[in-house]
């Protein structure tokens, strides 16, 4: 008898978790852009706007547990949305606001953007960050990170400026999801002290809740 066959049957199945993370802002905010970056390492050659919603996975491992990020690129205009919105907001285990550094309006938006992820029964305990995009473009910036800081404290979110184009900014876009799935998972504490700090991208700020969640003390 092929011993490795008995062996490999009679093995539980390996550990592994999904992580939804829904990724919403106004279109043309580059949430196509970041999420194919993390799940791709590159910046898209082209993209156009998304119809309803896409999906990206990845598979990480941490501590010797993989664990699926599978990111909901959703769309950012309304009749793109309308058909999908519902399906979008079940079971999502975290939330990233995008908005564009150099677009204000797409800033001005993100309370209605919170207020759709209230009306869809999300609520505080569901952890969620702030990025500002495109910062390639910060001599357009129309959106300071003093504006954009206060904001994220009042909402007690995490505050990232990132460039989903930039190439200096891969390792931030990366480390920016990898953060938020480091949060889930610390909600469920496993052996934090294995984990390192490169792992991490430090928000500008951390707010009182993060102090405690992030297991980086650096
Ligand atoms: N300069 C610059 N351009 C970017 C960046 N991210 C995205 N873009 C550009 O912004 C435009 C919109 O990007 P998308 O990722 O398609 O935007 P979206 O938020 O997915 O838009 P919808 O799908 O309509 O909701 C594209 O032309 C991208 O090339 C960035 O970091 N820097
Ligand atoms: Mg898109």
């Amino acid at each position: 008898m092929d011993s490795s066959v008995e062996l490999s049957s009679s093995l539980p199945p390996p550990r592994s978790r999904i992580f939804k993370i829904i990724v919403i802002g106004d279109s043309g905010v580059g949430k196509t852009c970041l999420t194919y970056r993390f799940c791709a390492g590159k910046f898209p050659d082209k993209t156009e706007a998304t119809i309803g919603v896409d999906f990206r996975e990845k598979v990480i491992e941490i501590d010797g547990e993989k664990i699926k990020v599978q990111l909901w690129d959703t769309a950012g205009q309304e009749r793109f949305r309308k058909s999908m919105v519902q399906h979008y907001y079940r079971n999502v285990h975290a939330i990233v606001f995008v908005y564009d550094i150099t677009n204000a309006t797409s800033f001005q938006s993100l309370p209605s953007w919170i207020e759709e992820c209230r009306q869809h029964s999300l609520g505080q305990d569901v952890p969620r960050i702030l990025v500002g995009n495109k910062c390639d473009l910060r001599s357009a910036a129309r959106v300071s990170t003093d504006l954009a800081q206060k904001f994220a404290d009042s909402h007690s979110m995490p505050l990232f400026e990132t460039s989903a184009k930039s190439p200096g900014d891969n390792d931030h876009v990366e480390a920016i999801f990898m953060t938020v799935v480091h949060k889930l998972k610390s909600q469920k504490p496993l052996a934090l002290s294995q984990l390192s700090c490169g792992d991490f991208a430090v928000p500008l700020k951390k707010t009182t809740e993060e102090r405690g969640a992030y297991p980086c003390t650096c």
